[in-house]
């Protein structure tokens, strides 16, 4: 019994550490490098709170460091998703009964743990596991995770704290209900705070939930897993699997208790879920919510008063961090005809300055793409480019998997604003630009808005007032981020609420009040105090 309505304020976002010369973060994050390399981890499966060791093990190799093993993750089968749908299925009740607050201080206890004693952990098993960097790590598997568990808890105390209004005599009240049945989170390779928001969003809402992250990101969701138990987690309520998308897709898919899916991951990949789902729908319990946040072909417009080094900057930065194995990556660029030769000229110098290798090194900007057969694709990519007129290499084209998957950060030059690289997602160190009439803004415009089927991210750059309002009023479909003199990607938590449409998702936009809705079912409950004896209205009386 709570004796009070408690508050959970905004919150402020985490800061983000710098991990520069001398540092203390630097030192800790070193250390627990060394640390995590010589312990070798047998990561078991998490279905209701036990660990569950299939016997299948898979090993665990650093993206840029091919010949070392991080240890291995026992993979599942259709019995594990079987159990963990059990699990969570048996723990909702009384998840779903534990009054908020002490839910919330779960999730409030895991962001502390985060920020304090985990952080060099997270930080870590995201470097190794995902080849990001010290900087891009701190981001993703600190910063970015931590606030989206603070923030979600104030924006669903908001939630609750929405009543409808109520007449004489009458009292209206709204119950949030978590939805019926079972959540599942399918979770994406490249950020380990999607990693960790989708389950814990709709956890949070009172939900239990199966948790399928991808195979290249287990290393880290298995160290936010043990966090959330540190912090309370009961038994069930989040239930860790490794099996196969299909495989998963196949049990989950056609349960009757199958309430949502929570997604982020390839376009490919959602519509098939969808798909599947809508071939099954009479057998469920309840419409299940579908939320997809999928991939992208963001794009950067120059208009001719733009400022050249703010151009160069943000696509430098905004294609090539991560080695742009972000949804939001730079990867088409429309530059006007005044400055381009400028642009190109200054942005092959920068990314020549770019320095390429391990995580352990911190003087390494690029590090290695996810596994093979991203490089693979990646790579025939920049091939066929080679071999295209339609295309020049102004920078890179080069690639070697012999140690680690590296692929060097590569910028094409498009003659036709159509050219293959200008449309479809590669998801990895690849700028595609198209130089256009600096006189043909307008008509630029229109091509940008029609090249690609998605619509997640973009970016305007431009002194011009009147350009920029042109620019934001046309594009206004064309991502559901959009950054006007900044780089298209970097999307913090409670600032810019990240999510696209068209064939970039549903735009339920994660860490906002929007995506907390679609895992609450509410149900109005009206009171009346003084009920009526009869039938008969008023006016019936009158003769
Ligand atoms: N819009 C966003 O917010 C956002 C954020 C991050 C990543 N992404 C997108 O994610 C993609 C990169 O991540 P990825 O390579 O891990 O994506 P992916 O689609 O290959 O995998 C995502 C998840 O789906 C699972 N999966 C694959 N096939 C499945 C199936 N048939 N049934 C059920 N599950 C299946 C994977 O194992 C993984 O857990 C890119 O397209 C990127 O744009 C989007
Ligand atoms: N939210 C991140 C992208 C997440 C997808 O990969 C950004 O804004 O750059």
């Amino acid at each position: 019994m709570n004796l009070g309505y408690f508050s959970y304020p905004l919150p402020a976002n985490e800061p983000v550490l710098q991990y520069g010369p001398g540092s203390p973060e630097k030192a800790i994050l070193k250390r627990t490098l060394a640390e995590l390399k010589k312990k070798p981890v047998d990561v078991p499966m998490y279905i209701g709170g036990k660990a569950v060791k299939s016997g299948n093990r898979v090993d665990i190799h650093p993206p840029h460091e091919i010949a070392h093993t991080l240890g291995a993750f026992h993979m599942g089968d259709e019995k594990h998703v079987r159990q963990a749908i059990d699990a969570a299925l048996k723990a909702k009740q009384a998840w779903a009964d534990m009054p908020w607050e002490d839910r919330a201080h779960i999730f409030l206890k895991a962001a502390d743990l985060i920020a304090t004693k985990y952080r060099s952990y997270m930080n870590g098993t995201t470097m190794l596991g995902q080849s990001k960097n010290a900087y891009q790590a701190e981001i993703d598997s600190a910063c970015e995770i931590i606030d989206f568990l603070r923030f979600n808890v104030h924006y669903l105390s908001e939630i609750y704290r929405q009543q409808p209004i109520s007449s004489p005599g009458v009292h209206n009240r709204m119950e949030w209900r978590p939805l019926e049945g079972f959540v599942l989170a399918v979770t994406p390779f490249n950020f380990t705070a999607i990693g960790g928001n989708l389950p814990t969003s709709a956890a949070m809402c009172g939900n239990t939930v199966v948790w399928k992250p991808a195979n290249t990101q287990v290393y880290s969701a298995q160290m936010f897993m043990r966090i959330l138990k540190e912090a309370g987690l009961p038994d069930g309520v989040i239930n860790l699997i490794y099996v196969d998308g299909p495989v998963l897709g196949k049990v989950c898919f056609a349960h009757p208790e199958f309430a949502g899916v929570h997604f982020t991951g390839s376009t490919g990949v959602f519509n098939q879920m969808w798909k599947t789902i809508g071939e099954n729908i009479s057998s469920y319990r309840s419409y299940p919510r579908i939320v997809g946040e999928t991939g992208g072909k963001d794009f950067v417009m120059v208009h001719k008063s733009a400022n050249v080094d703010a151009v160069v900057t943000a696509l430098a930065r905004g294609a090539f961090e991560f080695q742009g194995q972000k949804c939001s990556a730079a990867s088409r660029a429309y530059l006007p005809s005044n400055i381009a030769e400028e642009v190109k000229r200054k942005l092959v110098a920068e990314v020549q300055t770019m320095k390429m290798g391990s995580v352990e090194d911190f003087g390494n900007f690029v590090n290695a793409v996810i596994d093979e057969r991203s490089f693979d694709k990646i790579a025939t990519y920049i091939a066929n480019a080679k071999k295209d007129k339609k295309a020049s290499i102004l920078v890179g084209g080069t690639y070697d998997k012999s140690e680690g998957y590296f692929i060097a950060p590569t910028v094409i030059e498009a003659k036709d604003p159509k050219y293959t690289t200008m449309c479809e997602e590669i998801f990895g160190p690849v700028l595609t630009i198209y130089v256009y009439d600096a006189d043909k803004f307008e008509e630029t415009l229109a091509l940008v808005d029609n090249t690609s089927p998605y619509a997640l991210t973009g970016s305007i750059i431009a002194q011009d007032r009147e350009a920029v309002v042109m620019a934001t009023a046309k594009l206004r479909n064309a991502a559901g981020n959009f950054y006007i003199n900044d780089k298209p990607t970097g999307a913090v938590v409670g600032q810019q609420p990240f999510g696209g449409a068209r064939a970039s998702g549903t735009n339920d936009k994660a860490g906002s009040m929007l995506n907390l809705y679609r895992w609450l079912s509410a149900r109005t409950i009206k009171e009346t105090y003084n009920p009526p004896t009869d039938y008969r209205y008023a006016f019936l009386n009158e003769a």
